[in-house]
């Protein structure tokens, strides 16, 4: 599906991401880690177009998107979520998953405006849609709520919610239990395992948590100093020397994690 080929992004005399390369296959959940600075998040600004790549390639399900703009990126089936939560607070938990319909739609602003026949479809579609998916990450019955109000776990379900509601082939989730409580994390465990077995959605997650990465991915990709050091399943991940090399002393939590998962 995806086919990421020597990427490599500079930052003035500051290389983040260095020859890269990853292959993901339809239907895998893949684990993206590394300790801090190691060029996770850069990388999925490259797959998303926020950034363009100084050198390499990227294949979607066989076509170029490393030219494209985001948003042309996100219409092919590239969806994201982002490391800090990133809601409309005063809105509804609705409206703030209807958002991620935003470019899907066909009516222009006039129609809206208007509240043609056409748009008014769109609207009912595009609710509809909405409250199922809302349904798929447990927030059933929340969708009336203020979306500031919701415990942190639920707010992470949301952005979930908003980055699924536009039907994404793939799904790119930056580190989405951050802060979460240990029942939180098990439950979006569960609730990254339903999105790829009910909707057959591809994930590819960054995360620092390295025992709920290795528990839940087919399979762990790892960046240090923005160079790809092992990509493997994830029993010879958490063996293999180097990544724990590259771990110790550099990030405290993933050592601790990955050595627990040792
Ligand atoms: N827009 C930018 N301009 C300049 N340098 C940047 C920019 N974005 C990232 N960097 C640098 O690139 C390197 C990789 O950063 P990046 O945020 O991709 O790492 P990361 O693995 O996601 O880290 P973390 O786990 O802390 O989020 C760092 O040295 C960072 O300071």
């Amino acid at each position: 599906m995806l086919s990421v080929q020597k990427v490599t992004k500079r930052f003035g005399g500051l290389t983040a991401v260095q020859g890269v390369s990853l292959e993901v296959n339809k239907g895998e959940i893949v684990g993206l880690i590394g300790p801090n600075g190691a060029g996770k998040s850069t990388f999925f600004n490259i797959l998303t177009g926020i950034y363009k790549p100084n050198e390499g390639a990227i294949l979607f399900e066989g076509k170029p998107i490393h030219t494209q703009k985001p948003f042309r990126i996100a219409k092919q089936g590239i969806s994201r979520t982002f490391q800090n939560i990133r809601l409309l607070k005063e809105e509804s938990v609705l409206e703030n998953v209807k958002v991620g319909m935003f470019g899907q739609t066909r009516s222009g602003l006039w129609s809206a405006l208007l509240g043609l026949t056409q748009a008014k479809k769109e609207e009912e579609m595009v609710t509809e849609k909405s409250m199922q998916i809302l349904e798929l990450v447990g927030l059933k019955g929340y969708e009336g709520e203020q979306a500031g109000s919701l415990s942190y776990g639920n707010q992470r379900r949301v952005e979930i919610a908003r980055a699924l509601v536009s039907n994404p082939k793939l799904l790119l989730l930056d580190e989405p239990i951050a802060g979460m409580n240990a029942h939180e994390i098990e439950e979006m465990g569960e609730l990254i395992s339903a999105i790829r077995t009910k909707n057959g959605t591809t994930v590819i997650l960054i995360e620092h948590n390295v025992g709920m990465v290795v528990g839940l991915c087919d399979r762990i990709a790892v960046l240090d100093h923005g160079e790809k050091i092992a990509d493997d399943k994830p029993d010879a991940i958490i063996a293999n020397p180097a990544v724990i090399e590259a771990y110790i002393g550099k990030d405290e939590e993933a050592e601790v994690g990955l050595l627990a998962a040792h």
